[in-house]
């Protein structure tokens, strides 16, 4: 019951909170230049800045009144927020400085029509269109999976050691957790043994990425001032917003004591615990083509035709360039790229899959285009970008999923596509928003799979040179080798050689060398670390507490480990952490015993079925649904989708290298096929 009384303190809180963040408002931004590949938009550093105020306001509310006031303060917020929205439509802004705090999302920025304000959700557009940012896919409730909007958690609660945000830091007997370094150097390390997979292809690893890069986009902290943070000392002096990772001494590379690590961007929006965000739109509705802001929409289109843009100067398709990407390490005239995902050139072996989906899209323009001479640049567009949303979810469900979960977890989360008919499982209910534990854990499993070395291939399949992951992150120069061809030997690369094993071991590009400068050894950042580190900065539960969810026993001793773990890896657990409860999520993950059928442990393919679910029952639009008031995929457009879409086509279709193609895509050992065997859409059938 919200009280005058109660209230008062509320805003007592809250007026405090705002004039100590304001109070501490030193230039955090670093005067040396670091990469940051988990750049937060405009929108993002808002949601920060709202996020640190509840933080302290519910430092001070906990340390008067203890955690048992937040769901009351909690009720007060929702009162604020009820009145604000009337008071916004009204047009007398209130001056007070609580209404700074809870300053409407989607406000700012309009100028650059990044973000559309809010709008009815029951208007004609958002019945026959998928809104870029995925506002209003959730008609009753319509931030839902929108980007720049919160993880879900999938035990409904965090582990902080404080129980708000400070990073689990102790084992439960009491002694220090082991640094994640540490725990890299001891289980992870490869030692430049490469494992491959017997069966996937390392086109395989990059669709994974491709797919990570639509649902999830975490940003990092900023520091006030909006600038970057610079987080590379493990010491107090640090941000609250840093969490460098300890390096051992006489580590095998890295000769420094710390590791640069800024925390995943609060976005809380209550009085509670911290909370990491999406800033890309959660739904699989391919961000990395579209982007997940009008705004970014806006960059990646020409406007005419219905086309996207691209550079075609060399002689072949690329992405566009981009003139000032702050990340891009090559210098001009070899300039990164702009497509939907800020982290598009952030190895250059995402280019050509990037390029791929933009050739296609403008292919299916231009057959839309020759069809219907009528039909407006936006017409042509949102239709050739709804087909190419409903190739993707095909794609992803259809021939990625099957590859590594085991078909038993694929039935049990109903991921298979159906053979006819339409799927009538959307659910308002559902909640699309992507888990902290898959953002943070489960499905980073595919930094396992990535090699050091991307060979390339010629078009006869032989051998021409490869790169070197560590030396060219962020370097676009790899795709600018006109005279082999472009990207296509990358690509041809991917599709006909393994990826490595997904296991517990990692390349030293991935372990090593993540966002070095060349010419400087250690000067990057080891991803594995990092990928701990980043559970603890999240709040993910250790390894064990999820059990019982996965449906596996429960586990006191290490000996317990047994039914889902080697001998080999308990020990090697027992060498690192001082008791079970303490394991680390991404580590146990990656140290499980992969189930029979799959590439990965029963606790992955947990995590990772039940996010594809979500995505699946939790999205008005996706492909195979009908879903009242909507404009979905006619029955005869699905069909058309389900019968004739495969990934090797539309790999064959935009490369001149490729008239012969895996039958089995994700499979480098298959039978080789004639790209002309394999089946397209007929675009009349989705002109109606
Ligand atoms: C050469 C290949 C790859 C490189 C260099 C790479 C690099 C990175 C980096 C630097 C991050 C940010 C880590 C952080 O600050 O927390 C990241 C995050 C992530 N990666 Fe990868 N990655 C690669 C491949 C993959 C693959 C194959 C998958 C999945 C199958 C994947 C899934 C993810 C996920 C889910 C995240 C979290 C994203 C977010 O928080 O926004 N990555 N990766
Ligand atoms: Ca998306």
């Amino acid at each position: 019951e919200v009280t005058e009384e109660t209230e008062k303190i509320v805003e007592d809180a809250v007026l405090r909170a705002l004039d100590s963040i304001s109070a501490n408002s030193e230039k955090e931004a670093t005067s040396e230049h670091l990469i940051v590949s988990q750049q937060a938009n405009s929108e993002s550093k808002i949601a920060q800045f709202t996020g640190e105020v509840l933080e302290e306001a519910t430092r001070i509310l906990v340390e008067e009144f203890g955690m048992d006031i937040l769901p009351v303060a909690n009720e007060v917020i929702n009162k604020w927020r009820n009145e604000e929205s009337v008071e916004t439509e009204t047009t007398t802004p209130s001056r007070s400085k609580r209404n700074v705090v809870f300053r409407s999302k989607r406000q700012t920025d309009r100028r650059r029509r990044c973000f559309s304000p809010p709008t009815d959700c029951n208007n004609r557009f958002h019945t026959s269109t998928r809104a870029i940012t995925g506002i209003c896919n959730n008609r009753q409730n319509s931030d839902l999976g929108n980007s720049v909007s919160p993880l879900r958690r999938l035990l409904g609660a965090a582990s902080y050691a404080d129980g708000l945000g400070r990073m689990r830091f102790r084992s439960v007997n009491g002694v220090d957790l082991p640094s994640a370094r540490l725990i890299s150097n001891l289980l992870h390390d490869d030692r430049n043994n490469q494992v491959f997979s017997p069966s996937i292809n390392h086109l395989h690893m990059i669709i994974g990425q491709f797919i990570a890069h639509d649902v999830i986009f975490m940003p990092s902290s900023v520091a006030r001032d909006g600038g970057t943070l610079d987080c590379s000392i493990c010491t107090a002096r640090a941000s609250p917003n840093c969490a460098g990772i300890p390096i051992p001494r006489n580590d095998p590379y890295f000769k420094t004591s710390c590791m640069r690590m800024t925390r995943a961007l609060n976005g809380q929006e209550n009085f509670g615990v911290r909370t990491p965000i999406g800033q890309n739109s959660h739904f699989l509705d391919l961000s990395p083509v579209y982007g997940s802001a009008d705004c970014e929409a806006e960059s990646v289109r020409s406007f005419r035709d219905g086309k996207l843009l691209t550079f075609d100067d060399l002689g072949y398709t690329l992405p566009p360039q981009n003139l000032n990407d702050s990340n891009c390490q090559s210098s001009a005239p070899l300039h990164c790229f702009t497509c939907g995902d800020f982290r598009n050139s952030l190895h250059p072996a995402l280019i050509p899959v990037h390029t791929i989906f933009i050739k296609e899209h403008n292919r299916l323009a231009d057959e839309v285009r020759a069809a219907r001479p009528r039909m407006s640049d936006e017409q042509i567009f949102q239709l050739v970008r709804k087909i190419m949303i409903a190739k993707w979810q095909h794609i992803v469900y259809n021939e990625y999923i099957p590859k590594y979960l085991p078909r038993r977890i694929i039935r049990n989360f109903g991921l298979t596509p159906m053979r006819n008919g339409v799927h009538r499982g959307y659910s308002t209910s559902q909640d699309p928003s992507i888990s902290a534990e898959f953002a943070g854990a489960a499905f980073r499993f595919g930094h396992s799979q990535a090699r050091f070395d991307f060979p390339r291939l010629t078009e006869a399949g032989r051998p021409a040179g490869n790169f070197d992951l560590g030396h060219d992150i962020f370097y676009a120069d790899q795709n600018y080798l006109a005279g082999i061809g472009g990207w296509e030997p990358i690509m041809n690369g991917m599709v006909r050689l393994p990826a490595m094993k997904s296991d517990r071991y990692f390349s030293s590009g991935i372990r090593n060398q993540m966002f070095e400068i060349r010419g400087r050894n250690g000067s990057g950042v080891d991803l594995v670390s990092i990928n701990i580190q980043r559970g603890r900065d999240m709040g993910l539960f250790p390894y064990v507490q999820y059990r019982q969810l996965v449906g596996l026993p429960q586990v006191t001793n290490f000996a317990d480990l047994n039914t889902t773990f080697s001998q080999e890896n308990i020990q090697a657990l027992r060498n690192v952490y001082s008791d079970p409860a303490d394991i680390d999520l991404y580590v146990g993950i990656m140290l499980e015993e992969p189930l029979a059928g799959g590439q990965l442990g029963p606790t992955a393919s947990f995590m990772i079925g039940e996010q594809f679910k979500a995505l699946k029952t939790g999205d008005r639009f996706f492909y195979e649904s009908i879903a009242q008031g909507t404009d979905n995929l006619n029955q005869e457009e699905i069909n058309e989708i389900r019968e004739n879409v495969s990934l090797a086509k539309m790999i064959c279709t935009n490369m001149e290298f490729a008239d012969r193609i895996n039958s089995d895509i994700f499979d480098h050992r298959s039978r080789q096929v004639a790209c002309s065997s394999l089946r397209e859409i007929n675009i009349e059938k989705f002109l109606r």
